[in-house]
């Protein structure tokens, strides 16, 4: 199957600094993607890289198959709505939908019109006049009309509140499944990417610390507790993400293709938002623990 983003130890620095590291993933077409990590990590650096915003210091890159903005035929493949809903204040829904036209070379203007009105964006008003929500889904409305293979969308639903983010989400799960485009979506938000996500890139201090199908992630990793043991003890085959000690017990999340046959282990799957948090949880290179905001 090709790759909609192909990324070869990428690496990008500002000055002694790394932003991103090492970073090696292969993402499938046909996926949405959940780009998970704490303030900092990496998260916009990637998609910034991948929108071609920004070259790399170290690695590689291909998206669609091409290098990052290699030219305007590329460009016209990847949408990149960037954080913080970016429209212009003093212009109108109807202005906006004007320069998208005007600007994109595949742009669907029926498509933007129709979602535009279905959402109850009025065409006279302007986008500084909007609610938060309006404004992110005129942003995703300009993304999708564009008819990208790929779009990358960075923490689209952050300032939004969890009705509206519920909104935002549906109308993308159905945009994707009607347009057939691969989206890679950054997010704080566990609960949400656990609504839409089907691959998922955990990134913690500039590197990725997981990647994957959600199905396969999720099979692939367990909950054991049982009696106190040394990580060293576990079998060669299971890698240990995380690790609690109490003076009796030990508690592991271990990632394994292979069933977990020891008797002494109570064996329990995990979900999403528990994976992500045991990754999440681990002292990176002894920076300090992390945290994730999970609503509940
Ligand atoms: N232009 C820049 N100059 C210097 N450092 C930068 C620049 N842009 C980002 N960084 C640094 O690179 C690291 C990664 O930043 P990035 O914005 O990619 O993180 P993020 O995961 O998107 O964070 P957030 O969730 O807060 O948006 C941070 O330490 C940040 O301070």
């Amino acid at each position: 199957m090709t790759s909609v983003l192909r990324a070869q130890a990428l690496g990008k620095r500002y000055g002694r600094r790394w932003a991103l590291r090492e970073c090696t993933v292969d993402i499938p077409a046909g996926h949405v993607v959940g780009l998970v990590g704490p303030n900092g990590a990496g998260k916009t650096t990637l998609l910034k890289l991948a929108a071609g915003q920004l070259e790399p210091s170290a690695g590689e890159i291909t998206v669609l198959g091409g290098r990052p903005a290699a030219g305007p035929a590329q460009l016209a493949r990847v949408g990149f709505v960037a954080q913080d809903t970016p429209v212009y204040a003093g212009l109108t829904v109807a202005d906006h939908l004007r320069l998208g036209a005007r600007l994109n070379r595949r742009w669907d203007d029926a498509l933007a019109r129709e979602r535009a009105e279905r959402l109850g964006l009025d065409p006279s008003h302007k986008a500084g006049r909007l609610s938060g929500g309006q404004r992110a889904q005129l942003a995703l409305t300009l993304g999708l009309a564009k008819r990208p293979e790929l779009l990358l969308l960075d923490e689209p639903v952050a300032s939004l509140d969890p009705l509206a983010r519920r909104e935002f989400l549906q109308g993308l799960m159905e945009a994707t499944a009607e347009h057939q485009l691969s989206v890679v979506l950054s997010s704080h938000l566990v609960s949400d990417l656990e609504r839409v996500c089907d691959f998922l890139i955990v990134l913690v201090g500039s590197r990725v610390q997981v990647a994957g199908e959600v199905e396969e992630l999720l099979a692939t990793h367990h909950r054991l507790t049982g009696p106190r043991r040394d990580p060293g003890r576990l079998p060669a085959g299971q890698q240990v993400v995380s690790a609690r000690h109490t003076e009796r017990q030990s508690t592991f999340i271990v990632r394994t293709g292979e069933p977990v046959l020891d008797p002494a282990w109570n064996v329990s799957r995990l979900g999403l938002e528990d994976l992500v948090l045991a990754y999440l949880d681990r002292d990176v290179a002894g920076e300090r623990r992390v945290l994730l905001e999970v609503p509940r």
